[in-house]
């Protein structure tokens, strides 16, 4: 039986892994992204609206520079994702036109996906977009990205702009036809075929890319990225590229995660799963049931301790009496104002229910 979450689908975002696309020797496969773009232009045949997110750039740029390997300095990175880029996507306009598809490229950072102002224009230029005709062609902006605001991946970028231009559908490429519940090499692993539950997860070891080494999240990301798609609605199909199309008929390859949750603003995503906390916030009992339970903003009166330094707007824990983190919300008050506030201005408010995320 095809899955109807993908024969349904009438926007598709792909994500292809560096691992798909290149070699460390050769730089760019042609034969392997040729294969791939004849699987989309085979799903734009049937209506479908598609939009690629394509890691690669820094792996292209890799042979053309002399280098052996990815480097792991952060300018280099830079350098050979500058260089390769161009080689990226002018490979891909070409394998297109055998199509008569028209491609576009859109380089993207985090903020670009979060920030309100952002999102609303990068949505708008997707929707155009898509609109003319085109095949948008998304990457993360590595030559301006800096270390602290980088995805550094593209799984999650992938999940973050299957939400912003409402797809109905992920499709996640890599090098390993799923996920497996132990490594992939390992004999003894067996394949996931389904994830609906996050218990259905339990027990599965997610490791770091294969010794090629040329991709950077490995299956953690990946994993990260279902949960954020299908917790926002979009469900997720995890195999390898040589199946592409084979995922896109709707054939049962690889992992299908199923959705889980409905759509939610993409701040509170980003707020979730791509943002590392500044510091915590120590709530009483009555606090982690406001926020929790009653889904009420986080006052002042409910805060015992305060760590870490952060500026108003940061993202913080919320933290419960025992020490576990329930939440994480962007604080209203930078670190050293709030210790004069706890206990006094009961109803000053900390972290605004709208800015809040429980985890
Ligand atoms: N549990 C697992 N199931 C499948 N693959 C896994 C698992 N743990 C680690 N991996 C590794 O993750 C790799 C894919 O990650 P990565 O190289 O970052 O891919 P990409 O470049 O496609 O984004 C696979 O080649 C595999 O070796
Ligand atoms: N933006 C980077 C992506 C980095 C990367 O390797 O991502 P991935 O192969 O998806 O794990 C690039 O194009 O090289």
């Amino acid at each position: 039986m095809p899955r109807t979450e993908v024969t349904g689908a009438r926007r598709v975002v792909v994500k292809v892994g560096s691992s798909s696309l290149t070699s460390t020797a050769g730089g760019l496969d042609p034969a392997r992204l040729g294969a791939l773009v004849d699987a989309l232009a085979s799903l734009r045949s049937r209506g479908v609206e598609v939009v690629l997110v394509s890691s690669g750039a820094i792996a292209a740029g890799l042979a053309p520079l002399g280098l052996k390997r990815r480097p792991s300095a952060l300018a280099a990175q830079q350098a050979a994702a500058a260089v390769g880029q161009g080689l990226l996507v002018h490979r891909y306009t070409a394998e297109l036109a055998r199509h008569d598809i028209v491609a576009g490229q859109v380089l993207l950072t985090v903020d670009d996906v979060t920030r309100r102002a952002h999102h609303r224009n990068a949505h708008q230029t997707f929707s155009k977009l898509l609109e003319l005709g085109v095949l948008p062609i998304v990457n993360e902006n590595d030559t301006v990205a800096t270390s602290e605001i980088r995805f550094g991946d593209n799984d999650r970028l992938a999940a973050l702009v299957a939400h912003l231009v409402h797809a109905d559908l992920l499709v996640l490429l890599s090098d390993v036809d799923g996920l497996y519940d132990g490594p992939p090499d390992d004999p003894s692993s067996t394949l996931v075929a389904e994830v609906a539950v996050d218990t259905d997860l339990d027990g599965v070891r997610l490791g770091k890319p294969g010794a090629a080494g040329l991709g950077t999240g490995g299956m953690a990301t990946k994993v990260e990225a279902a949960r954020i798609a299908t917790g926002a609605g979009i469900p997720v199909v995890l195999t390898s590229a040589p199946h592409a199309a084979a995922a896109l008929a709707g054939d049962p390859v690889g992992t299908l995660f199923h959705a889980t949750g409905r759509k939610r603003p993409i701040r509170l995503l980003w707020l979730a799963h791509v943002t590392q906390a500044h510091g915590t916030l120590t709530l009483d009992a009555g606090a982690v049931r406001a926020v929790v339970e009653r889904r009420a903003s986080l006052l002042a009166a409910g805060i015992t301790a305060v760590t870490g330094q952060f500026v108003a707007g940061d993202p913080v824990d919320l933290a419960g009496p025992d020490g576990s983190v329930v939440a994480r919300g962007l604080v209203g008050f930078d670190a050293d104002e709030l210790p004069a506030l706890l206990g006094r201005s009961h109803e000053r408010e900390v972290v605004h229910r709208d800015d809040l995320v429980l985890l």
